[in-house]
Protein backbone atom coordinates (compact mmCIF):
# COMPACT_ATOMS: atom_id res chain seq x y z
CA UNK A 1 0.00 0.00 0.00
CA UNK A 2 1.49 3.38 -1.08
CA UNK A 3 -0.21 7.09 0.10
CA UNK A 4 -0.57 8.78 -2.43
CA UNK A 5 0.13 12.46 -1.96
CA UNK A 6 -2.79 15.21 -1.53
CA UNK A 7 -2.37 16.27 -4.70
CA UNK A 8 -3.29 13.73 -6.06
CA UNK A 9 -7.01 14.17 -8.26
CA UNK A 10 -9.21 10.83 -8.70
CA UNK A 11 -11.14 11.40 -12.10
CA UNK A 12 -13.30 8.94 -12.56
CA UNK A 13 -14.09 5.10 -10.87
CA UNK A 14 -14.91 2.65 -13.27
CA UNK A 15 -15.64 0.04 -11.76
CA UNK A 16 -12.10 -1.25 -10.08
CA UNK A 17 -10.22 1.23 -11.67
CA UNK A 18 -9.62 4.61 -10.23
CA UNK A 19 -8.90 6.74 -13.39
CA UNK A 20 -5.96 8.85 -11.54
CA UNK A 21 -4.89 12.19 -13.29
CA UNK A 22 -1.30 13.34 -12.06
CA UNK A 23 1.76 13.49 -11.15
CA UNK A 24 3.07 11.07 -8.60
CA UNK A 25 5.85 11.48 -6.15
CA UNK A 26 8.01 8.16 -5.47
CA UNK A 27 9.56 7.65 -2.17
CA UNK A 28 13.12 9.31 -3.42
CA UNK A 29 11.14 12.52 -4.56
CA UNK A 30 10.71 11.81 -8.45
CA UNK A 31 8.20 11.86 -10.34
CA UNK A 32 6.71 9.11 -12.22
CA UNK A 33 4.47 10.45 -14.73
CA UNK A 34 1.52 9.21 -17.36
CA UNK A 35 4.32 7.97 -19.63
CA UNK A 36 5.32 5.21 -17.42
CA UNK A 37 1.95 3.80 -17.81
CA UNK A 38 0.89 3.81 -14.61
CA UNK A 39 -2.55 6.12 -14.44
CA UNK A 40 -4.98 2.94 -15.00
CA UNK A 41 -4.43 0.56 -12.44
CA UNK A 42 -6.30 -1.65 -10.06
CA UNK A 43 -7.32 -1.16 -7.17
CA UNK A 44 -8.69 -4.60 -5.19
CA UNK A 45 -9.62 -3.52 -1.89
CA UNK A 46 -10.50 0.28 -3.29
CA UNK A 47 -13.90 1.16 -4.37
CA UNK A 48 -15.80 4.50 -4.47
CA UNK A 49 -12.76 6.63 -4.40
CA UNK A 50 -13.26 7.66 -0.60
CA UNK A 51 -10.36 6.50 1.24
CA UNK A 52 -7.64 7.51 -1.37
CA UNK A 53 -4.50 6.60 0.77
CA UNK A 54 -4.51 3.23 -0.03
CA UNK A 55 -4.79 1.54 -2.93
CA UNK A 56 -3.24 -1.26 -4.95
CA UNK A 57 -1.04 -0.26 -7.59
CA UNK A 58 0.59 -2.15 -11.11
CA UNK A 59 3.14 -4.31 -10.71
CA UNK A 60 5.08 -2.25 -12.48
CA UNK A 61 4.61 1.02 -10.68
CA UNK A 62 5.39 -0.61 -7.59
CA UNK A 63 8.57 -1.44 -9.03
CA UNK A 64 9.62 2.15 -9.62
CA UNK A 65 8.54 3.39 -6.31
CA UNK A 66 11.52 1.89 -4.71
CA UNK A 67 14.37 2.69 -6.75
CA UNK A 68 16.21 5.68 -5.73
CA UNK A 69 16.65 9.22 -7.53
CA UNK A 70 19.41 7.46 -10.05
CA UNK A 71 18.15 4.20 -10.42
CA UNK A 72 15.23 6.03 -12.04
CA UNK A 73 17.19 8.23 -13.91
CA UNK A 74 18.65 5.34 -15.22
CA UNK A 75 15.57 3.46 -16.21
CA UNK A 76 14.22 6.87 -17.55
CA UNK A 77 17.22 7.16 -19.53
CA UNK A 78 17.04 3.13 -21.34
CA UNK A 79 13.52 3.55 -22.21
CA UNK A 80 13.21 7.23 -23.11
CA UNK A 81 10.69 7.82 -20.60
CA UNK A 82 10.37 11.15 -19.38
CA UNK A 83 10.81 12.10 -15.44
CA UNK A 84 10.79 15.20 -13.56
CA UNK A 85 11.58 16.30 -10.39
CA UNK A 86 8.35 16.20 -8.16
CA UNK A 87 6.99 18.87 -6.39
CA UNK A 88 7.31 18.33 -2.40
CA UNK A 89 3.74 19.68 -1.61
CA UNK A 90 3.91 20.41 2.12
CA UNK A 91 1.41 18.27 2.72
CA UNK A 92 0.65 19.14 6.35
CA UNK A 93 -1.23 22.52 5.00
CA UNK A 94 -4.50 22.54 3.85
CA UNK A 95 -3.31 23.37 -0.08
CA UNK A 96 -6.16 20.87 -1.17
CA UNK A 97 -8.65 22.86 -2.77
CA UNK A 98 -11.91 23.27 -1.51
CA UNK A 99 -14.61 22.35 -3.31
CA UNK A 100 -18.19 23.36 -2.20
CA UNK A 101 -20.46 22.72 -5.09
CA UNK A 102 -20.03 19.87 -7.57
CA UNK A 103 -21.92 18.02 -10.18
CA UNK A 104 -20.86 14.43 -11.06
CA UNK A 105 -22.42 11.67 -13.44
CA UNK A 106 -22.82 8.36 -11.42
CA UNK A 107 -24.10 5.18 -12.71
CA UNK A 108 -25.18 2.23 -10.31
CA UNK A 109 -23.81 -1.44 -11.72
CA UNK A 110 -26.17 -3.23 -14.02
CA UNK A 111 -28.01 -6.58 -12.32
CA UNK A 112 -26.25 -9.70 -14.19
CA UNK A 113 -27.80 -11.58 -15.91
CA UNK A 114 -29.35 -15.53 -14.87
CA UNK A 115 -27.40 -18.80 -16.19
CA UNK A 116 -28.88 -20.83 -18.93
CA UNK A 117 -27.06 -24.08 -17.21
CA UNK A 118 -28.34 -27.72 -17.32
CA UNK A 119 -26.52 -30.64 -14.94
CA UNK A 120 -24.32 -32.62 -16.15
CA UNK A 121 -22.68 -35.78 -14.64
CA UNK A 122 -21.76 -39.12 -15.74
CA UNK A 123 -24.96 -41.21 -16.83
CA UNK A 124 -27.03 -37.94 -16.41
CA UNK A 125 -26.52 -36.57 -20.14
CA UNK A 126 -29.79 -34.24 -19.61
CA UNK A 127 -29.85 -33.55 -15.89
CA UNK A 128 -32.54 -30.84 -14.92
CA UNK A 129 -31.69 -26.46 -15.44
CA UNK A 130 -29.04 -25.41 -12.67
CA UNK A 131 -28.42 -22.01 -14.00
CA UNK A 132 -28.45 -19.45 -11.35
CA UNK A 133 -29.61 -16.13 -10.53
CA UNK A 134 -27.49 -13.10 -11.87
CA UNK A 135 -26.27 -10.65 -8.72
CA UNK A 136 -27.23 -7.62 -8.26
CA UNK A 137 -25.25 -4.22 -9.41
CA UNK A 138 -23.34 -1.97 -7.30
CA UNK A 139 -25.71 0.79 -5.89
CA UNK A 140 -24.05 4.20 -5.37
CA UNK A 141 -24.40 5.35 -2.03
CA UNK A 142 -23.76 8.64 -0.28
CA UNK A 143 -22.47 8.59 3.67
CA UNK A 144 -22.41 11.51 5.79
CA UNK A 145 -18.60 11.71 6.91
CA UNK A 146 -17.94 13.93 9.99
CA UNK A 147 -13.81 13.70 8.69
CA UNK A 148 -14.60 14.71 5.90
CA UNK A 149 -14.36 19.13 5.29
CA UNK A 150 -15.13 19.42 1.79
CA UNK A 151 -16.23 17.79 -1.49
CA UNK A 152 -12.66 18.04 -3.42
CA UNK A 153 -12.61 14.25 -3.14
CA UNK A 154 -15.36 13.19 -4.67
CA UNK A 155 -14.90 12.28 -8.78
CA UNK A 156 -16.65 13.38 -11.58
CA UNK A 157 -18.07 10.49 -12.65
CA UNK A 158 -18.51 6.98 -11.15
CA UNK A 159 -19.42 3.91 -12.51
CA UNK A 160 -20.44 0.94 -10.13
CA UNK A 161 -19.43 -2.37 -10.48
CA UNK A 162 -22.05 -4.51 -12.61
CA UNK A 163 -23.41 -7.86 -10.92
CA UNK A 164 -21.60 -11.21 -12.14
CA UNK A 165 -24.01 -13.42 -14.29
CA UNK A 166 -25.41 -16.61 -12.36
CA UNK A 167 -23.45 -19.98 -12.74
CA UNK A 168 -24.23 -23.49 -13.12
CA UNK A 169 -25.05 -25.48 -9.91
CA UNK A 170 -27.65 -22.98 -9.35
CA UNK A 171 -24.81 -20.20 -7.70
CA UNK A 172 -25.72 -17.09 -7.57
CA UNK A 173 -23.26 -14.14 -9.36
CA UNK A 174 -21.24 -12.02 -6.95
CA UNK A 175 -23.19 -8.48 -5.97
CA UNK A 176 -21.32 -5.73 -7.40
CA UNK A 177 -19.46 -4.09 -4.68
CA UNK A 178 -21.42 -0.65 -3.45
CA UNK A 179 -19.93 2.79 -4.29
CA UNK A 180 -19.77 4.78 -0.70
CA UNK A 181 -19.23 8.71 -1.57
CA UNK A 182 -18.63 9.94 1.54
CA UNK A 183 -19.30 13.77 2.59
CA UNK A 184 -19.65 16.04 5.76
CA UNK A 185 -22.74 16.54 7.22
CA UNK A 186 -24.43 19.50 5.37
CA UNK A 187 -24.65 18.20 2.11
CA UNK A 188 -27.35 18.66 0.54
CA UNK A 189 -28.07 16.47 -3.03
CA UNK A 190 -29.93 16.83 -5.93
CA UNK A 191 -30.69 15.55 -9.14
CA UNK A 192 -30.12 17.49 -12.29
CA UNK A 193 -31.01 17.30 -15.91
CA UNK A 194 -29.28 19.42 -18.86
CA UNK A 195 -30.97 21.11 -21.28
CA UNK A 196 -29.46 23.80 -24.00
CA UNK A 197 -29.88 26.99 -24.42
CA UNK A 198 -33.56 28.35 -26.10
CA UNK A 199 -34.90 25.05 -26.17
CA UNK A 200 -36.45 24.01 -22.66
CA UNK A 201 -37.69 20.35 -24.19
CA UNK A 202 -34.42 19.13 -25.47
CA UNK A 203 -31.58 17.46 -23.59
CA UNK A 204 -33.61 15.66 -21.24
CA UNK A 205 -31.37 12.61 -21.64
CA UNK A 206 -33.71 10.94 -18.39
CA UNK A 207 -36.71 10.82 -20.71
CA UNK A 208 -35.57 9.77 -24.00
CA UNK A 209 -33.55 7.01 -22.46
CA UNK A 210 -34.83 3.82 -22.48
CA UNK A 211 -34.93 2.84 -18.70
CA UNK A 212 -37.19 0.46 -18.26
CA UNK A 213 -37.11 -2.95 -20.34
CA UNK A 214 -38.92 -4.16 -22.79
CA UNK A 215 -41.90 -5.77 -21.99
CA UNK A 216 -41.40 -8.66 -24.36
CA UNK A 217 -37.99 -9.15 -22.46
CA UNK A 218 -39.58 -9.34 -19.21
CA UNK A 219 -40.72 -12.89 -17.96
CA UNK A 220 -42.80 -11.26 -15.07
CA UNK A 221 -45.29 -9.15 -17.62
CA UNK A 222 -47.84 -10.47 -19.98
CA UNK A 223 -46.73 -9.51 -22.88
CA UNK A 224 -43.18 -11.96 -22.49
CA UNK A 225 -42.00 -12.98 -25.60
CA UNK A 226 -39.94 -15.88 -25.46
CA UNK A 227 -38.58 -16.07 -29.08
CA UNK A 228 -37.92 -12.48 -28.96
CA UNK A 229 -36.85 -12.84 -26.04
CA UNK A 230 -34.06 -15.88 -27.23
CA UNK A 231 -32.96 -13.72 -29.74
CA UNK A 232 -32.00 -10.57 -28.03
CA UNK A 233 -29.83 -13.19 -25.75
CA UNK A 234 -27.78 -14.02 -28.92
CA UNK A 235 -27.88 -10.76 -30.41
CA UNK A 236 -27.01 -7.46 -28.11
CA UNK A 237 -29.19 -5.18 -30.75
CA UNK A 238 -32.99 -4.48 -30.27
CA UNK A 239 -34.57 -2.99 -32.85
CA UNK A 240 -31.12 -2.40 -34.87
CA UNK A 241 -29.95 -0.30 -32.05
CA UNK A 242 -28.04 -1.77 -28.75
CA UNK A 243 -29.35 -0.41 -25.71
CA UNK A 244 -25.86 1.41 -25.03
CA UNK A 245 -26.09 3.26 -28.30
CA UNK A 246 -29.42 4.64 -27.17
CA UNK A 247 -28.41 5.69 -24.64
CA UNK A 248 -25.34 7.49 -25.60
CA UNK A 249 -27.36 9.24 -28.25
CA UNK A 250 -29.61 10.44 -26.28
CA UNK A 251 -26.93 11.34 -23.68
CA UNK A 252 -24.96 13.35 -26.02
CA UNK A 253 -27.55 14.60 -27.73
CA UNK A 254 -26.43 13.49 -31.23
CA UNK A 255 -29.75 12.68 -32.23
CA UNK A 256 -29.88 17.02 -32.99
CA UNK A 257 -27.88 19.29 -33.82
CA UNK A 258 -27.22 20.43 -30.10
CA UNK A 259 -23.43 20.39 -29.90
CA UNK A 260 -23.03 23.87 -30.45
CA UNK A 261 -25.81 24.74 -28.08
CA UNK A 262 -24.91 25.88 -24.55
CA UNK A 263 -26.00 23.23 -21.82
CA UNK A 264 -27.99 24.35 -19.01
CA UNK A 265 -28.87 22.68 -15.82
CA UNK A 266 -31.70 22.50 -13.63
CA UNK A 267 -32.73 20.66 -10.53
CA UNK A 268 -35.23 17.80 -11.12
CA UNK A 269 -35.43 16.73 -7.11
CA UNK A 270 -33.60 16.95 -4.22
CA UNK A 271 -32.61 13.75 -3.15
CA UNK A 272 -31.10 14.18 0.47
CA UNK A 273 -30.49 16.34 2.76
CA UNK A 274 -27.10 14.91 4.73
CA UNK A 275 -27.53 16.79 8.20
CA UNK A 276 -26.73 14.11 10.85
CA UNK A 277 -22.84 11.98 10.95
CA UNK A 278 -23.18 8.66 9.64
CA UNK A 279 -26.34 8.93 8.22
CA UNK A 280 -26.22 6.70 4.64
CA UNK A 281 -28.99 7.09 1.64
CA UNK A 282 -29.33 5.14 -1.41
CA UNK A 283 -28.97 7.52 -4.15
CA UNK A 284 -28.75 4.93 -6.84
CA UNK A 285 -30.02 1.43 -6.90
CA UNK A 286 -28.13 -1.11 -8.24
CA UNK A 287 -29.93 -3.10 -11.07
CA UNK A 288 -31.19 -6.69 -10.20
CA UNK A 289 -29.74 -9.47 -11.19
CA UNK A 290 -31.73 -12.13 -13.55
CA UNK A 291 -33.80 -15.23 -12.85
CA UNK A 292 -31.34 -18.18 -13.74
CA UNK A 293 -33.03 -20.64 -15.96
CA UNK A 294 -33.70 -23.30 -13.04
CA UNK A 295 -36.86 -21.04 -11.92
CA UNK A 296 -38.55 -21.09 -15.38
CA UNK A 297 -38.67 -25.33 -15.22
CA UNK A 298 -42.58 -25.85 -15.76
CA UNK A 299 -44.61 -29.01 -15.85
CA UNK A 300 -45.25 -28.41 -19.70
CA UNK A 301 -40.99 -27.07 -20.02
CA UNK A 302 -38.93 -28.54 -17.53
CA UNK A 303 -35.89 -27.39 -19.58
CA UNK A 304 -36.34 -24.06 -20.33
CA UNK A 305 -32.68 -22.77 -22.44
CA UNK A 306 -33.67 -18.89 -21.28
CA UNK A 307 -32.88 -17.07 -18.20
CA UNK A 308 -33.87 -13.50 -17.16
CA UNK A 309 -30.70 -10.81 -17.91
CA UNK A 310 -30.71 -8.25 -14.79
CA UNK A 311 -32.37 -4.91 -14.53
CA UNK A 312 -29.91 -1.90 -15.50
CA UNK A 313 -28.47 0.29 -12.42
CA UNK A 314 -29.98 3.87 -12.59
CA UNK A 315 -28.36 6.78 -13.64
CA UNK A 316 -27.87 10.46 -12.58
CA UNK A 317 -26.49 13.31 -12.92
CA UNK A 318 -26.17 14.57 -9.50
CA UNK A 319 -25.35 18.14 -7.68
CA UNK A 320 -23.75 18.26 -4.57
CA UNK A 321 -23.20 21.00 -2.66
CA UNK A 322 -22.26 22.35 1.07
CA UNK A 323 -24.90 24.03 2.72
CA UNK A 324 -23.48 24.41 5.90
CA UNK A 325 -19.70 24.36 5.67
CA UNK A 326 -18.92 24.84 9.09
CA UNK A 327 -21.02 25.48 12.69
CA UNK A 328 -19.22 28.38 13.34
CA UNK A 329 -16.96 30.46 10.79
CA UNK A 330 -13.90 32.37 11.63
CA UNK A 331 -14.48 36.34 10.68
CA UNK A 332 -11.93 38.73 10.63
CA UNK A 333 -9.59 41.32 8.62
CA UNK A 334 -6.37 39.48 6.74
CA UNK A 335 -3.70 38.74 9.36
CA UNK A 336 -5.99 39.14 12.76
CA UNK A 337 -4.94 35.46 13.68
CA UNK A 338 -7.79 33.40 12.58
CA UNK A 339 -5.89 30.18 11.49
CA UNK A 340 -3.51 30.50 14.29
CA UNK A 341 -6.66 30.19 16.60
CA UNK A 342 -7.84 27.73 14.31
CA UNK A 343 -4.66 25.49 14.72
CA UNK A 344 -4.95 25.87 18.54
CA UNK A 345 -8.54 24.92 18.88
CA UNK A 346 -9.07 22.63 15.91
CA UNK A 347 -7.24 19.59 14.41
CA UNK A 348 -6.65 21.45 11.58
CA UNK A 349 -2.83 22.63 10.55
CA UNK A 350 -3.24 25.52 8.79
CA UNK A 351 -0.80 27.70 7.11
CA UNK A 352 0.34 30.73 9.15
CA UNK A 353 2.15 33.52 7.97
CA UNK A 354 2.66 37.54 9.30
CA UNK A 355 0.78 38.40 5.82
CA UNK A 356 -2.39 39.18 5.33
CA UNK A 357 -4.19 36.82 2.63
CA UNK A 358 -2.35 33.59 3.64
CA UNK A 359 -5.24 31.95 3.82
CA UNK A 360 -7.08 32.32 0.92
CA UNK A 361 -9.10 29.03 1.03
CA UNK A 362 -11.61 28.20 3.55
CA UNK A 363 -10.65 25.28 5.75
CA UNK A 364 -12.47 23.55 8.05
CA UNK A 365 -11.15 22.12 11.86
CA UNK A 366 -13.00 19.69 14.03
CA UNK A 367 -13.06 21.63 17.14
CA UNK A 368 -13.32 18.80 20.47
CA UNK A 369 -15.45 20.05 22.83
CA UNK A 370 -14.40 17.74 25.61
CA UNK A 371 -10.78 18.57 26.55
CA UNK A 372 -10.03 20.51 29.26
CA UNK A 373 -6.29 20.00 27.59
CA UNK A 374 -3.70 22.50 27.59
CA UNK A 375 -3.69 24.55 24.51
CA UNK A 376 0.17 24.56 24.34
CA UNK A 377 1.83 25.84 20.86
CA UNK A 378 3.08 23.03 19.65
CA UNK A 379 4.93 22.31 16.12
CA UNK A 380 2.00 22.46 13.93
CA UNK A 381 3.71 20.08 11.14
CA UNK A 382 4.98 17.40 14.15
CA UNK A 383 0.70 17.11 15.07
CA UNK A 384 -1.37 13.77 13.64
CA UNK A 385 -3.91 14.35 12.17
CA UNK A 386 -6.87 13.29 14.44
CA UNK A 387 -9.68 11.35 13.33
CA UNK A 388 -13.25 12.13 15.13
CA UNK A 389 -15.34 9.15 16.58
CA UNK A 390 -17.41 11.29 18.77
CA UNK A 391 -19.50 13.48 16.85
CA UNK A 392 -21.88 14.36 19.56
CA UNK A 393 -19.43 16.64 21.35
CA UNK A 394 -17.57 18.45 18.34
CA UNK A 395 -18.47 21.15 15.97
CA UNK A 396 -16.83 22.01 13.27
CA UNK A 397 -14.51 25.44 12.81
CA UNK A 398 -14.06 26.78 9.61
CA UNK A 399 -11.10 29.29 8.53
CA UNK A 400 -12.42 31.78 6.09
CA UNK A 401 -9.99 34.08 4.25
CA UNK A 402 -9.84 37.69 5.44
CA UNK A 403 -12.14 40.21 4.89
CA UNK A 404 -12.23 43.74 4.33
CA UNK A 405 -13.90 47.12 4.26
CA UNK A 406 -15.08 46.85 0.43
CA UNK A 407 -15.14 42.87 0.30
CA UNK A 408 -18.75 42.98 -0.72
CA UNK A 409 -17.79 45.53 -3.86
CA UNK A 410 -15.12 42.37 -4.35
CA UNK A 411 -12.26 44.13 -2.83
CA UNK A 412 -9.78 42.01 -1.44
CA UNK A 413 -10.87 38.43 -2.02
CA UNK A 414 -14.41 39.46 -2.28
CA UNK A 415 -17.98 38.08 -2.43
CA UNK A 416 -17.01 34.55 -2.68
CA UNK A 417 -16.03 33.38 0.71
CA UNK A 418 -19.03 35.86 1.51
CA UNK A 419 -20.68 33.31 0.41
CA UNK A 420 -19.39 30.71 2.62
CA UNK A 421 -19.66 32.92 5.75
CA UNK A 422 -23.35 32.37 5.05
CA UNK A 423 -23.10 29.10 5.42
CA UNK A 424 -22.22 28.76 9.05
CA UNK A 425 -24.43 28.98 11.60
CA UNK A 426 -22.62 31.30 14.61
CA UNK A 427 -20.12 33.77 13.26
CA UNK A 428 -16.43 34.19 15.79
CA UNK A 429 -15.15 37.52 15.16
CA UNK A 430 -11.43 37.65 15.42
CA UNK A 431 -10.05 41.29 16.23
CA UNK A 432 -6.35 42.16 16.36
CA UNK A 433 -6.09 44.13 19.12
CA UNK A 434 -2.44 45.02 19.01
CA UNK A 435 -3.46 46.76 15.74
CA UNK A 436 0.51 47.24 14.95
CA UNK A 437 1.31 49.52 18.18
CA UNK A 438 -0.97 51.93 17.56
CA UNK A 439 -1.91 53.12 21.05
CA UNK A 440 -5.73 53.01 21.38
CA UNK A 441 -7.38 56.37 22.65
CA UNK A 442 -11.15 56.54 21.47
CA UNK A 443 -11.82 59.99 20.39
CA UNK A 444 -15.73 59.81 21.17
CA UNK A 445 -16.96 59.85 17.95
CA UNK A 446 -20.34 57.30 17.95
CA UNK A 447 -19.60 54.53 15.29
CA UNK A 448 -22.42 53.68 13.23
CA UNK A 449 -23.04 50.46 11.38
CA UNK A 450 -24.31 51.51 8.14
CA UNK A 451 -24.68 48.51 5.92
CA UNK A 452 -25.14 49.46 2.11
CA UNK A 453 -23.02 52.54 2.69
CA UNK A 454 -21.80 52.43 -1.27
CA UNK A 455 -25.31 51.08 -2.54
CA UNK A 456 -26.35 54.41 -4.51
CA UNK A 457 -22.99 53.93 -6.10
CA UNK A 458 -23.94 50.18 -7.77
CA UNK A 459 -25.72 51.12 -10.51
CA UNK A 460 -23.44 53.44 -11.86
CA UNK A 461 -20.04 51.72 -12.78
CA UNK A 462 -17.42 55.20 -12.97
CA UNK A 463 -18.44 56.27 -9.44
CA UNK A 464 -18.30 52.70 -8.05
CA UNK A 465 -14.60 52.38 -9.96
CA UNK A 466 -13.95 55.50 -8.03
CA UNK A 467 -15.40 54.55 -4.92
CA UNK A 468 -13.54 51.07 -5.06
CA UNK A 469 -10.06 52.58 -5.63
CA UNK A 470 -10.70 54.83 -2.67
CA UNK A 471 -11.20 51.30 -0.66
CA UNK A 472 -8.00 50.42 -1.89
CA UNK A 473 -6.06 52.90 -1.28
CA UNK A 474 -7.94 52.97 2.25
CA UNK A 475 -7.13 49.66 3.23
CA UNK A 476 -3.16 50.19 3.11
CA UNK A 477 -3.13 53.02 5.61
CA UNK A 478 -3.00 50.40 8.46
CA UNK A 479 -1.91 52.92 11.30
CA UNK A 480 -6.05 54.39 10.39
CA UNK A 481 -6.89 51.04 11.47
CA UNK A 482 -8.11 50.79 15.04
CA UNK A 483 -10.16 47.35 16.52
CA UNK A 484 -13.20 48.78 16.86
CA UNK A 485 -13.15 49.97 13.68
CA UNK A 486 -12.00 46.52 12.04
CA UNK A 487 -15.28 45.28 14.01
CA UNK A 488 -17.83 47.70 13.07
CA UNK A 489 -16.56 47.04 9.25
CA UNK A 490 -16.79 43.55 9.36
CA UNK A 491 -20.37 44.17 10.44
CA UNK A 492 -20.70 46.28 7.57
CA UNK A 493 -19.41 44.05 5.07
CA UNK A 494 -21.67 41.13 6.00
CA UNK A 495 -24.80 43.28 6.28
CA UNK A 496 -23.93 45.15 2.66
CA UNK A 497 -23.60 41.47 1.08
CA UNK A 498 -26.36 39.55 2.62
CA UNK A 499 -29.38 42.14 4.94
CA UNK A 500 -29.09 40.10 8.76
CA UNK A 501 -26.29 38.31 8.28
CA UNK A 502 -24.44 39.54 11.21
CA UNK A 503 -27.29 38.69 13.52
CA UNK A 504 -26.13 35.28 13.53
CA UNK A 505 -25.20 34.46 17.02
CA UNK A 506 -21.49 35.26 17.61
CA UNK A 507 -18.63 35.53 19.87
CA UNK A 508 -15.74 38.25 19.81
CA UNK A 509 -12.58 37.16 20.06
CA UNK A 510 -10.05 39.94 21.29
CA UNK A 511 -6.97 38.98 19.76
CA UNK A 512 -3.06 39.05 20.35
CA UNK A 513 -3.39 40.37 23.49
CA UNK A 514 0.51 39.70 23.99
CA UNK A 515 0.98 42.83 21.92
CA UNK A 516 1.83 46.29 23.29
CA UNK A 517 -1.41 48.64 24.14
CA UNK A 518 -3.48 45.52 23.41
CA UNK A 519 -4.98 45.86 26.91
CA UNK A 520 -6.12 49.89 26.37
CA UNK A 521 -7.01 48.75 23.13
CA UNK A 522 -9.46 46.05 24.50
CA UNK A 523 -10.89 48.04 27.57
CA UNK A 524 -11.94 51.00 24.71
CA UNK A 525 -13.39 48.07 22.37
CA UNK A 526 -15.00 47.17 24.86
CA UNK A 527 -16.58 50.75 25.88
CA UNK A 528 -17.41 51.42 22.50
CA UNK A 529 -18.92 47.95 21.74
CA UNK A 530 -21.36 48.17 24.62
CA UNK A 531 -23.41 51.06 22.67
CA UNK A 532 -23.89 48.94 19.24
CA UNK A 533 -24.24 45.10 20.42
CA UNK A 534 -26.46 43.01 22.28
CA UNK A 535 -24.69 43.28 25.61
CA UNK A 536 -24.97 39.68 25.60
CA UNK A 537 -22.11 39.24 23.21
CA UNK A 538 -19.17 37.44 24.73
CA UNK A 539 -16.00 39.33 23.93
CA UNK A 540 -12.99 36.90 25.08
CA UNK A 541 -9.18 38.21 25.11
CA UNK A 542 -7.45 35.78 23.95
CA UNK A 543 -3.30 34.98 22.73
CA UNK A 544 -3.33 33.03 20.13
CA UNK A 545 0.44 32.16 20.03
CA UNK A 546 0.58 31.92 24.17
CA UNK A 547 -0.72 28.87 25.79
CA UNK A 548 -3.59 30.11 27.56
CA UNK A 549 -6.53 29.20 29.58
CA UNK A 550 -9.17 31.24 27.47
CA UNK A 551 -8.90 28.67 25.10
CA UNK A 552 -11.74 26.59 27.38
CA UNK A 553 -13.49 29.01 27.82
CA UNK A 554 -13.63 29.86 24.18
CA UNK A 555 -14.86 26.17 23.61
CA UNK A 556 -17.18 26.74 26.31
CA UNK A 557 -18.87 29.99 24.48
CA UNK A 558 -18.49 27.48 21.33
CA UNK A 559 -20.68 24.58 22.66
CA UNK A 560 -22.98 27.29 24.57
CA UNK A 561 -23.80 29.46 21.02
CA UNK A 562 -24.01 25.97 18.99
CA UNK A 563 -26.26 24.52 21.20
CA UNK A 564 -28.59 27.91 20.69
CA UNK A 565 -28.58 27.14 16.77
CA UNK A 566 -29.36 23.32 16.88
N1 LIG B 1 1.79 38.23 19.06
C1 LIG B 1 0.79 37.52 18.57
N2 LIG B 1 0.80 37.17 17.28
C2 LIG B 1 -0.21 36.45 16.79
C3 LIG B 1 -1.31 36.06 17.61
N3 LIG B 1 -2.18 35.35 16.83
C4 LIG B 1 -1.63 35.32 15.61
N4 LIG B 1 -0.46 35.96 15.56
C5 LIG B 1 0.42 36.14 14.40
O1 LIG B 1 -0.26 36.89 13.42
C6 LIG B 1 0.15 36.50 12.11
C7 LIG B 1 -1.05 36.19 11.27
O2 LIG B 1 -1.69 35.05 11.75
P1 LIG B 1 -2.65 34.16 10.84
O3 LIG B 1 -3.26 33.18 11.77
O4 LIG B 1 -1.96 33.67 9.64
O5 LIG B 1 -3.71 35.26 10.43
P2 LIG B 1 -5.04 35.10 9.55
O6 LIG B 1 -6.09 35.89 10.20
O7 LIG B 1 -5.31 33.68 9.31
O8 LIG B 1 -4.59 35.84 8.22
P3 LIG B 1 -5.13 35.60 6.71
O9 LIG B 1 -5.07 34.16 6.45
O10 LIG B 1 -4.18 36.38 5.90
O11 LIG B 1 -6.49 36.18 6.66
C8 LIG B 1 1.06 35.32 12.32
O12 LIG B 1 2.39 35.74 12.20
C9 LIG B 1 0.76 34.85 13.72
O13 LIG B 1 1.87 34.23 14.32
C10 LIG B 1 -1.31 36.44 18.97
O14 LIG B 1 -2.20 36.16 19.77
N5 LIG B 1 -0.23 37.17 19.39
MG1 LIG C 1 -5.29 32.59 7.65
Amino acid sequence: MINITRSTTITSVIGRKLILNNVYSNSSGYCINGYFGVRNYSTDGQKGGNSQSKFEPSDYFKSLYDLSGEQLKAHAESTGAKLEQGKQKDTNYSNMSFVDKLRIKAKAGDGGSGSVHFFRAKYIPEGPPDGGNGGDGASVIVRANMNDNNLSHLSRNYVGENGEKGKGGKKTGKKGEDIILSVPPGTIIKEVEFYYEGDEELGDDASTRPTTIDPRLDNTSDQFDADYYLKSLNSPFIDGKTDQQLFSEAAMGMSDDNSKKKKLWREVQVLADMNEPGQELVLLQGGKGGKGNFNFATGSNRSPNYAQSGTPGEQKYLEFELKIIADIGLVGYPNAGKSTLLSRVSNAIPKIRNYPFTTLRPYVGVVDLNTEAEHKPVKLSKRPRKVVEDHLNTTTLADLPGILEGAHLNIGLGLDFLRHIERTKVLCFVIDMSNEGVPAIWDGKKLRVRPNRYAKYRDDESSLKRVTETIRNRSREIEKRTPWNDYITLVEELESYSEGLSDKPSVIIANKMDQPYAQDHLEEFKKLLSHIIKPSTVILPISSTESDQSFTELKKAFKQLVKSVN
